[in-house]
């Protein structure tokens, strides 16, 4: 059995206006590293809220560990780490103090568990007695980690842990869960970082509520539909504007310093025309190259099909 389900659920903070969740089916296998991706405002935290029996839904069922989470939420919050957008660290505990209080909340000790926080709290150490207000985002998000993880549980849920922290944290921090994996620990995290959806073993892509695609990272790419082109030119803006009045253009959107576009069917999939036409337009030294997509390519263009 999977170790998190979640069928049909559907959930609205107010009556007017569009749910936060709208029939949101998903399921993550013992042991997998599943991924949440999607924007700010997508649902994300309502999802990890309910399977971590703070929030009720509206409509649907949900299950982590086995455990039905309105009628064994008692259960499951004694089997699973929560690690919530906001840090929900004491801000004027020590890093120290923090830890022995999420162990005493579960009824365990910083002893009995720290062979799987060991390498995670060795990083932070040093500063065991600086207060967690005076900490920096990537010790914040590692005293964190140690204390959704003090009571081995076996399913981790972590809300956007990358968010606000720099580059190096970041990486740091997804090595750290590729070995919480190997520990056996399911894990559920949430990110709007689309290149993250890489490090995870499958993903959900989430806009507005619903889930728009279920796979692994490798297949959703390999479902593109159709070619997709990188576009470069000197001047950028206007090459971007120009270009999306193209009739036969799908979807045109900047990516760094180029731009990605991609044709709306065969007939119309000729780049040599493009190029032509901007060139009536006065565009200049225009180079137009068929590229992979990457997750956030593909998150584009499934978008624009749930519109
Ligand atoms: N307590 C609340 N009351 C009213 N609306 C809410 C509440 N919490 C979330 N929402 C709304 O529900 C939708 C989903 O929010 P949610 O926090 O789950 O998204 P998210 O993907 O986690 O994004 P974020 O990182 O911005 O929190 C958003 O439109 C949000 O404004």
């Amino acid at each position: 059995m999977d170790t998190v389900i979640l069928q049909h659920v559907s959930k609205s903070y107010v009556k007017a206006g569009p749910p936060a969740l709208e029939d949101v089916s998903f399921s993550v296998k013992k042991g997998e590293l599943f991924g949440l991706i999607g924007p700010d405002g997508a649902g994300k935290s309502t999802i990890f809220r309910i399977l971590t029996t703070l929030l009720l839904s509206d409509k649907g069922t949900a299950t982590v560990a086995g455990y039905d989470v309105v009628k064994h939420y008692h259960e499951i919050r004694s089997c699973v780490g929560y690690m919530p957008g906001k840090f929900s660290l004491y801000q004027d505990l020590t890093i120290e103090e923090n830890l022995h209080f999420f162990a005493t909340l579960f009824g365990t000790t910083v002893a009995a568990n720290y062979a799987l926080i060991k390498d995670i709290y060795e990083q932070i150490a040093p500063f065991k007695n600086r207060r967690a207000g005076k900490l920096s985002g990537g010790m914040k998000q590692k005293l964190a980690l140690c204390c959704a993880l003090i009571h081995r549980p076996e399913v981790l849920f972590l809300d956007e842990p990358t968010t606000g922290v720099d580059a190096v944290s970041r990486r740091e921090f997804w090595e750290m869960l590729q070995r919480l994996k190997r520990e056996g620990i399911t894990i559920v995290v949430s990110t709007p970082y689309m290149d993250e959806a890489s490090l995870c073993e499958r993903i959900a892509l989430i806009q507005t509520g619903r889930i728009l695609s279920i796979d692994t990272p490798a297949n959703i790419i390999s479902a593109y539909p159709g070619k997709l082109y990188a576009l470069m030119a000197a001047k950028v803006h206007l090459l971007l504007k120009d270009t999306r009045q193209y009739a036969g253009i799908a979807q045109c959107y900047a990516a760094g310093d180029t731009l990605h576009l991609s044709f709306k069917n065969e007939e119309t999939d000729h780049p040599a025309a493009l190029l032509s036409w901007l060139e009536s337009k006065g565009h200049q030294g225009v180079h137009i190259k068929a590229i992979t997509p990457d997750i956030e390519d593909c998150f584009i263009a499934k978008t624009s099909i749930h519109e």
